[in-house]
């Protein structure tokens, strides 16, 4: 795992969105995976902005979401297909036909998901997913005691995640408690995997998939599975972390090394 630390949000918005870019530049064709949460919203801002300069197209471009909450339509403001048009596709070039959220309407789920992995394996798989990080490890709606090699499918959400995300519903409103999700196995079958985190609160989830046993108790450890994963991050949510200052040291060799590549 290549392991950025930051120093705040703000920075990891940047660092995660530059992926993006040079991705969009090397291959306009490319396959994002992206995600929903609080955390990736600056990043996508910061996509929007370069989209708006001009320094990247999504024209060609085809998204699949992680994951949405099972029962809801992709008009009602709290799924995640409502989500990405607010915070993402409403604003720059893509094709909207070409980007992809697992149904939350489906009337067949089990087929649904199914069928969502075929579309990804069509487009001939993802070059680089974007994940953010629950409080439990969880990455996507993959909760805790996911099978680390699992494929999209219904999950149930856990009373964490539930109350975690219980912010974004009102008092009265209908809040789902399955969803379909990309599994472990879809996110790490992945040309690239990037997963932002900030904040104290996210600290121990973090030094869990960093630092921990490879353990579906804390599913992001799968991670440690993959070959090109980065995991950007700020200080606040670096601050369990027993290694700290060798991972500053390995990313500042890797900013040499890359440098150095460069200039061949
Ligand atoms: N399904 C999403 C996850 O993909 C996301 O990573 C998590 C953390 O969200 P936040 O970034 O708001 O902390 O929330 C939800 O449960």
């Amino acid at each position: 795992m290549q392991i950025v630390i930051l120093k705040n949000a703000a920075e990891v918005a940047a660092y995660g969105a530059d992926i993006f870019e040079k991705q969009l530049n090397r291959k306009a064709e490319s396959v994002l995976g992206l995600a929903t949460g609080s955390t990736p919203v600056a990043l996508y801002q910061n996509l929007i902005e370069k989209n708006k300069q001009g320094d990247i197209s999504f024209k060609d471009a085809i998204t699949f979401n992680l994951d949405e909450y099972l029962g809801l339509e992709g008009t009602h403001p709290q799924s995640y297909r409502y989500f990405m048009n607010e915070q993402l596709f409403n604003h720059v070039d893509i094709n909207k036909d070409h980007t992809h959220v697992p149904p939350g309407n489906a009337k067949n789920p089990v087929e649904a998901c199914q069928e969502y992995e075929a579309h990804i394996a069509a487009a001939g798989g993802i070059d680089v997913q974007l994940l953010g990080i629950g409080r439990n490890g969880h990455i996507g709606f993959n909760e805790p005691s996911s099978g680390l090699t699992s494929r999209t499918r219904v999950k149930t959400l856990t009373k964490e995640t539930i109350d975690d995300n219980a912010r974004f519903f009102g008092p009265d409103e209908y809040q789902p408690h399955l969803s379909i999700t990309m599994g472990i196995g879809t996110i790490l079958d992945a040309k690239k995997v990037v997963l932002l985190a900030t904040g104290e609160n996210k600290a121990e989830a973090i030094k869990a998939t960093v630092e921990g046993p490879l353990t579906a108790s804390c599913p992001a450890s799968a991670l440690q599975l993959h070959r090109d994963a980065v995991i950007v991050i700020d200080e606040a949510a670096a601050s369990k972390l027993d290694n700290i200052e060798f991972y500053k040291h390995i990313e500042a060799e890797n900013q040499k090394l890359q440098a150095h590549l460069a200039s061949l």
